[in-house]
């Protein structure tokens, strides 16, 4: 099954009002592969969801940076599923390491989000990945995997679920992951889930690479055969944004 190429920008917690207009003004101007060839889905912070979606050419999508793990209700600070559903927002990204790192969220906490969150019906962009310690003591495969597993126990729908990987130590550092790096890791997901899951999941299933990705290396990582998309964070608030779009098209050739 052919897995259309998947381009997700994360926001994080950046941008005023002005900003974020301005952003949404250059996508919309942007020339690029139609809707057929890419998906593009932008993730301003929980404020600017409903402007962003408002503003947005209707072909790019937005997604909320996170939500509550259960039914909403007396939980401070949270934004629940529903919510975002009641708002029109179609995905969400749960899982970021950022949030795993410092908020102390679990393997179990995390699939636990997925699941709650596919039930609502939104889409998931789930995002796991290894630290430097943990690549550096050979351990890439086993965390990978276990932050997978957490995920596949509690979710038996996958059809909604885009699978993110971000080594740590390439988020936000410049130091991206080399295209044979990522496509090995993708590699080994895909057969994890082929094993673990079910061929059609491993199959049909998009698994996009996370971390400092640029307008100048995402072609050759868009090359491998196992990266079906990426998910940007600093170049996602810059023009060059739409050339990481744009790379979508090396899949065709
Ligand atoms: O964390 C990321 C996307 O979720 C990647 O961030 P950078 O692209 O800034 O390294």
């Amino acid at each position: 099954m052919a897995r259309k190429f998947f381009v997700g920008g994360n926001w994080k917690c950046n941008g005023t009002t002005e900003e974020v207009k301005k952003i949404v003004t250059t996508l919309n101007e942007a020339e690029v592969p139609s809707e057929d060839v890419v998906e593009v889905v932008v993730s301003p912070p929980f404020v600017f969801l409903t402007l962003v979606k408002s503003l947005l050419r209707s072909d790019f999508h937005v997604a909320a940076q996170n939500c509550w793990v259960r039914k909403g209700g007396a939980f401070t600070g949270e934004v629940s599923a529903e919510m975002l559903v009641n708002l029109g927002i179609p995905w969400v990204i749960i899982g970021h390491s950022e949030r795993r790192s410092l908020l102390s969220e679990s393997n179990e906490f995390v699939g636990d989000k997925v699941a709650y969150a596919l039930s609502q019906g939104l889409k998931v962009i789930a995002c796991i990945g290894e630290t430097l310690e943990q690549r550096e003591s050979g351990s890439t495969m086993a965390v990978v995997a276990a932050q997978t597993k957490a995920i596949a126990d509690k979710v038996t729908n996958w059809s909604n679920v885009v699978l993110a990987y971000e080594p740590v130590w390439a988020i936000g550092t410049g130091k991206v992951a080399t295209p044979a790096q990522a496509q090995e890791v993708h590699c080994e997901l895909r057969k994890w889930l082929h094993d673990n899951v079910s061929a059609e999941v491993a199959a049909s299933t998009r698994i996009i690479y996370g971390g400092s990705v640029n307008g100048g290396n995402c072609k050759e990582l868009a090359a491998q055969a196992d990266v079906d998309g990426f998910l940007v964070g600093g170049a996602s608030l810059k023009p060059e944004f739409i050339d990481i779009i744009k790379a979508a098209t090396v899949k065709k050739n």
